[in-house]
């Protein structure tokens, strides 16, 4: 024997308002929406039919919200069917499929007004005709139908009627009402009232002033805003740029309509991710709700969507790369993460980075294409403290060089060798810069390495061994690298596989070192103050100077000073003033 299943409404309804619905509130959108597609309805009979929706909160009209609509009606019968039916609909065609048109889809959107009331009443006369039909429904599953009659003066439409549970009332009180109502429903294309007030807009306020609805949805004034549109979808709206300080770990956030009803303001999936600084507000016709209608059915429409909008993001990057430098340039400065990452697969937007992006050079900031002019070839260095250290010396060699240390850098260096060929950008490993260096006087040579004995302690501890060296230019004392032995020894013999003969000597000399010192004080031979250390007799002096040429080395390289550090700089810095005075008085 065929039985049938059935339902135990507060069950569903537990169910709804915990698990379905992140709140209560969305009962006003779920009414709003019956209210506006049975006009839709209507008008699909009667194209010049009115189109209000009017909502009276509790206390204007006693202790129940009511909800009017000049809709379609519903006769008695589909009273029966559609309200009486969880998960019937008039919203779908013969084979299931969601009509154009409508908001609602489900069959099950009435319900949620049982989040907030313990009762509805709707009253309803049907636009095809017969009498006026009152329905009564509580939550357990109860309902009644009578008919109210034909000359009772109902006009075509339904009325809908909340009695409130004892712990929701709030939620049907004015101030609140108009709130949920104006932010749901705002843009609907048909008047929708809270008591007098007509709270629907008539337009898209975006189409209006693009960047001052951008300013009040952002709280920001945007960088720009740019339209976008995908007609597959009917979508038409506004990509934002935001000014800055967005943090590209940050969650995307769109505002989306759908058929112009409010989905939510923190959609996420519809750009990529390397759009973090833009944020969308978008009304499309045919996107999905997932069944809450809080956020978008990932499906493969919106993956098409997404590829979509961000190919319009980034084509207006590179209009605007096109035709305004100084933008191009603010935008970078503020966005360059997004921008880079692009960079990595797109080639326009690496040519944009190239182009605009000031880079940490040996010649200061600049852009790629500036020093690649000048030098050649972007020599780059993949680590920042490696560049920090390597700078000086390679600036003093008059070897250019590149920061190519921060997020993406590596990979973009990479694309541009694969775009314009191995002469495009080259990375610089450590011991390439330190062979260049030359080889001091002999006889100096001798006599600072004596000096260097006696300020033995000095430099142990600082964990550091002085190399003499010469070269240019004369007026820098001394260079100080770190002595990562093992990864000098690789490169040394990378390089020297690479390198002419004269270079691979001079770095196999370099590589000989057995000290395993962390630090590598390079003296330069061709300045004054280390030829007159040379000469010095007095250990104390000897001491202090090769610690100050140390303490100096080091503020150079830019390192993080450790206390250690901070104590030789006051150290060395107060005994040579005291020198100074001292020798004044004397
Ligand atoms: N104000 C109204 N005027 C006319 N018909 C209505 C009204 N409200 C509800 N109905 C009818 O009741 C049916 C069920 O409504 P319900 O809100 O439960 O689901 P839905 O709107 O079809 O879909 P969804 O669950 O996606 O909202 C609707 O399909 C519609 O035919």
């Amino acid at each position: 024997m065929a039985h049938t299943f059935g339902v135990d409404l507060r069950g569903i309804i537990d169910l709804l308002s915990h698990h379905l619905y992140s709140s209560p509130r969305v009962y006003a959108r779920e009414l709003l929406q019956n209210a506006v597609d049975a006009i839709t309805a209507r008008r699909a009979l009667e194209p010049d039919a009115p189109g209000e929706v009017v909502i009276e909160p509790v206390g204007s009209s006693g202790g129940t919200l009511r909800i009017t609509d000049t809709g379609i009606g519903l006769t008695e019968r589909e009273v029966h069917d559609l309200l009486s039916t969880l998960g019937r609909t008039s919203k779908r065609d013969d084979l299931g499929f969601a009509r154009q048109g409508f908001l609602g889809q489900f069959g099950v959107g009435l319900l949620s007004a049982f989040l907030v009331a313990e009762r509805i009443r709707l009253v309803s006369r049907s636009a095809r005709g017969g009498p006026a039909v009152r329905w009564t429904a509580d939550a357990a599953g109860n309902y009644e139908v009578e008919v109210v009659g034909a000359d009772a003066g109902v006009p075509v439409g339904t009325t809908i009627e909340l009695v409130p549970h004892r712990d929701s009332e709030h939620w049907l009180e004015h101030d609140v009402v108009k709130a949920l109502v104006t932010e749901y429903g705002a843009l609907l294309p048909v008047t929708v009232r809270v008591g007098d007030e007509v709270v629907t807009h008539g337009g898209l306020p975006w189409a209006e002033d693009a960047l001052g609805y951008g300013e009040q949805v952002l709280g920001v004034r945007p960088f720009d805003a740019i339209p976008v549109e995908v007609p597959a979808v009917g979508l038409k709206g506004v990509a934002y740029v935001l000014p800055s300080g967005v943090h590209p770990g940050a969650r995307q956030s769109h505002r989306v309509y759908l058929k112009r009803m409010l989905v939510g303001d923190s959609i996420e999936g519809l750009l990529p991710e390397w759009a973090y600084f833009v944020r969308c507000v978008v009304d499309s016709s045919s996107l999905r709700p997932t069944a809450s209608r809080e956020s978008l059915y990932q499906d493969e429409t919106l993956l098409a969507v997404r590829e979509e909008l961000g190919r319009q993001v980034r084509d207006w990057l590179v209009r605007l790369d096109a035709t305004d430098p100084d933008r191009t340039r603010a935008l970078l400065d503020a966005h360059h993460l997004g921008i880079k990452s692009l960079a990595r697969v797109d080639d326009e937007m690496l040519r944009l980075v190239e182009r605009w992006l000031p880079f940490e050079t040996t010649d200061g900031p600049q852009s790629l294409r500036q020093f690649r002019r000048k030098h050649g070839v972007i020599a780059h260095v993949p680590d920042v403290d490696e560049f920090r250290q390597l700078a000086p010396v390679a600036h003093a060699q008059g070897m250019g060089l590149v920061n190519a240390g921060y997020a993406y850098d590596a990979e973009i260096m990479e694309r541009l060798v694969a775009l314009d060929g191995p002469t495009a950008a080259r990375r610089v490993a450590p011991s390439e810069v330190l062979a260049a260096l030359g080889d001091p006087d002999a006889e100096l040579e001798r006599a600072l390495r004596e000096r260097l004995t006696t300020a033995k302690d000095v430099l142990e501890r600082h964990d550091c061994e002085a190399v003499p060296r010469d070269f240019d230019p004369g007026s820098l004392p001394a260079l100080l690298v770190t002595n990562v032995e093992a990864e000098r020894k690789r490169d040394a013999r990378q390089v020297g596989e690479q390198a002419d003969p004269l270079w691979a000597e001079l770095l196999g000399s370099l590589v000989e070192s057995t000290s395993d010192a962390a630090q590598r004080l390079v003296l330069n031979c061709r300045n004054p103050l280390v030829r007159r250390l040379a000469q010095l007799t007095d250990p104390a002096l000897v001491e202090l100077t090769v610690e100050s040429l140390y303490v100096h080395a080091l503020l150079q390289a830019r390192r993080p000073m450790r206390p250690k550090d901070t104590a030789a700089l006051n150290r060395s810095f107060l005994e040579l003033l005291d020198r100074a005075v001292g020798s004044q008085k004397g």
